[in-house]
């Protein structure tokens, strides 16, 4: 195994498995394998990087670098010779972590300091503007994310949200170096190093400021960001003869399908409203949820009891309704009930015969690959950006897992279209 990948939630691994697998146009990727959770046994020595899917990104922040040591530890045990730390686009985070605490374990756990922390994923908008993130064209802040349920953004200077969570000094390699190339970057973490800097956040507002990045990160034992800043990776290892370079392989798997949905994103809430046009859709209400009068029963009676070949059933609700259900029954207590519920259902639908799952969100999507105990997860082709198939070793399953604000507007219908093989857009 060449690159390790320690991902902070479900979906987030899979975007950057899906960048791994990808490569850049012309010249391939590497052969991905997506674990759930920390592997109790070695990966087959073919694969070329690896991606742990942790679900740290929400829970207490000395129990993710915990989790995070661990998997450093098999990952490095597996071979591997550069470690990325995958965070979301949008640096999903409080003030308390889990960004800065689990970062600076890693670097320190490697001897490190001077390492990048790039969320840019300007694919789908995201870009840093001298430490400051924006999503299209509005600041983290103000691009929805600050209704985030669990992890509210509401500040978009990533340093300063940065170095609340972090015990060093928080650097900055702006625009203008980054734009001199991969020697200047270099220079300008080891000097970010020199002066104690273990977190060093990188302006990137396009693909060439991420493969210059890439470049000069060639050597770096670790690096850190959303899944852009494995862009240019894997050329490096195809320049130095370590991998050659390939294409995922196909996927087509036969069989009923169904679309969970718990996200409360924006683009999720799109794709609901469009995909009901012409399917049909069940509206799961908290409070339902909660009194146990919805139950897994009752989601699987609605999804395998529809004709249609593309049923939703989805919690997801608007900024208010979120904030309604929270201030009624707690935060966590909505979340852990919501995540049971999508878990249950998806083992229930598995053990009747459903072969093709979409699910939205990254919270939500870990729930289910847990509870499908699915083996290690095979990356296929892309769907839409950041989102790839995965199939499961142990059951033949196929999955979309969208991270919340993922996806075109017709993205539920295509993806289930999709792992039954039709050509991804
Ligand atoms: N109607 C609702 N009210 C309150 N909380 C909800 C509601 N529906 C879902 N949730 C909770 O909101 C959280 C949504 O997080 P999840 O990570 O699944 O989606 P997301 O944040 O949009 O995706 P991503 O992390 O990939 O961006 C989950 O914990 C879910 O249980
Ligand atoms: O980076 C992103 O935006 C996604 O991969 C993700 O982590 C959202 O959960």
């Amino acid at each position: 195994m060449l690159i390790g990948v320690i991902a902070d939630d479900f979906t987030g691994a899979g975007d950057i498995a899906n960048t791994l697998a990808k490569g850049l146009p012309g010249q391939g990727g590497l052969k991905v394998s997506q674990f759930m959770g920390v592997p109790g046994e070695d990966a087959p020595k073919d694969i070329e990087a690896g991606v742990v899917s942790l679900k740290s990104r929400s829970i207490p922040a000395a129990e993710a670098v915990a989790q995070s040591l661990a998997a450093l530890a098999w990952l490095q045990a597996q071979g591997c010779r550069q470690i990325v730390f995958k965070y979301c686009s949008t640096f999903d985070s409080t003030p308390e972590g889990n960004i800065g605490p689990v970062g600076e374990a890693l670097a320190n756990a490697l001897g490190v300091s001077g390492v990048v922390a790039c969320p840019a994923f300007p694919t789908v908008g995201r870009t840093v503007h001298q430490g400051h993130l924006f999503v299209h064209d509005r600041l983290l802040s103000e691009s929805g994310m600050e209704n985030h349920p669990l992890t509210p953004m509401t500040d978009p200077d990533l340093r300063r949200w940065l170095a609340r969570q972090c015990q060093a000094p928080v650097g900055l390699v702006a625009a203008p170096v980054v734009r001199r190339g991969p020697e200047a970057i270099r220079d300008a973490l080891r000097e970010a190093g020199d002066r104690g800097e273990i977190l060093v956040i990188a302006d990137a507002a396009t693909d060439d400021d991420l493969v210059a990045l890439g470049e000069a990160l060639a050597d770096a034992p670790f690096l850190t960001g959303g899944s852009g800043i494995a862009i240019g990776l894997p050329a490096n290892f195809i320049a130095k003869g370590h991998a050659q370079g390939r294409n995922p392989s196909p996927v087509a798997i036969a069989g009923p399908g169904a679309i969970l949905a718990g996200s409360c994103s924006r683009a999720t809430l799109g794709q609901i409203e469009h995909h009901a046009k012409d399917h049909p859709t069940l509206a799961i209400a908290v409070g339902d949820v909660m009194s146990g009068a919805v139950t897994v029963a009752t989601l699987c009676e609605f999804l395998q009891g529809s004709a249609d070949p593309a049923p939703l059933v989805y919690s997801s609700g608007k900024p208010e309704d979120v904030a309604a259900a929270q201030a009624q029954f707690g935060r966590e207590a909505v979340a852990e009930k919501l995540d049971a519920l999508f878990a249950e259902t998806a083992r229930a639908l598995v053990a009747k015969g459903v072969t093709r799952l979409v699910v939205a969100g990254g919270e939500t999507s870990g729930a289910v690959a847990q509870a499908l105990d699915l083996g290690a997860l095979t990356v296929g082709p892309e769907i839409d950006p950041g989102v790839p198939i995965l199939t499961g070793e142990r059951h033949r399953v196929a999955l979309a897992l969208k991270s919340g604000n993922f996806g075109g507007p017709d993205f539920f219908a295509r993806a289930l279209s999709a792992l039954a093989g039709d050509a991804p857009r």
